[in-house]
């Protein structure tokens, strides 16, 4: 399914956070939202999976306007790990994975073999099956996240809208997560700050700054030493991953120890 943020604006109190947002997520693609703190990147998601209503322009699934589906029809397609997610209740591992399935079930209807098998399926990918059992709220940081990413894929969203999804995750993991993110199916629009993680997993990537949409185009078009000092105010040395070819970025601290 293909995903458009059409002129995408949002305004909170006031201010314009989101300006005019043009992006396409074509399907089965994984595109990368990157910019600054403060540059509008989780409240440009946020409109993707209707927790904030656009003041103008539309998020578009196939061409249609999301706002034109029930919250239960687009919940059936989107799946959302955000900031927000989570929950409060210590239910456990598997309970959490299972409720991904919610948009799908009619009532108290109960999980299916294939279903019950999705979720174990899911939980083996983000190496959470050994804590099934485990109370969600007694779970490390990066656990808890593996978690959630789990609940998502046993949603089988056509879209899956990620908001910084890395946080918490020891490298191996993180690795994991973005291999995962490559072939998965479903178009995937994700905001990740670690730029060389963004360069290696995404397919292209969209450079948001003070809610604008600076630069759009493969990690190879848009990740220059220019944008890089321009949006983000670092200097960055760029050189091909001698294996992959994927742009990555050295940086310097301020006070080098040589
Ligand atoms: N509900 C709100 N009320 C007021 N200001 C808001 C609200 N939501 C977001 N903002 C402001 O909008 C701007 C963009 O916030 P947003 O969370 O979208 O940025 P971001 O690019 O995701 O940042 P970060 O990289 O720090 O997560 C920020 O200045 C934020 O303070």
């Amino acid at each position: 399914m293909d995903l458009r943020l059409d002129g995408l604006s949002v305004r909170i109190d006031g201010s314009e956070i989101v300006r005019s947002l043009s992006l396409d997520v074509p399907r089965g693609r994984v595109v990368g939202l990157v910019g600054p703190n403060g540059s509008g990147k989780s409240t440009a998601l946020r409109c993707v999976y209707r927790a904030l209503r656009p003041s103008a322009g539309a998020v578009r699934l196939d061409g249609d306007d999301i706002a034109s589906l029930s919250l239960r029809q687009s919940a059936r397609v989107v799946a959302a790990l955000t900031q927000e997610s989570g929950t409060d209740l210590d239910f456990t591992v598997e309970e959490v994975v299972a409720l991904g399935r919610a948009p799908h079930l009619r009532g108290n209807q109960a999980l299916g073999a294939r279903e019950r098998e999705l979720c174990r399926e899911a939980m083996e990918r983000m190496d959470v099956a050994h804590l099934a059992r485990r109370g969600v709220l007694g779970l490390s940081g990066g656990e808890r996240q593996r978690v959630l990413v789990a609940r998502a894929l046993v949603q089988e969203p056509r879209v899956l809208v990620l908001d910084e999804p890395t946080n918490h995750l020891d490298v191996r993991h993180q690795i994991r997560l973005l291999s995962l993110l490559r072939g998965i199916g479903p178009t995937v629009l994700v905001v990740l700050h670690d730029l060389n993680l963004a360069s290696a997993a995404c397919d292209r990537l969209g450079v948001l700054s003070e809610g604008r949409l600076v630069a759009s185009g493969t990690p190879e078009e848009v990740l220059t030493p220019g944008l890089v000092k321009n949006v983000f105010g670092v200097d960055a040395e760029i050189v091909p991953h001698p294996l992959t070819g994927d742009p990555q970025l050295l940086y310097t601290l301020d006070s080098p120890r040589h």
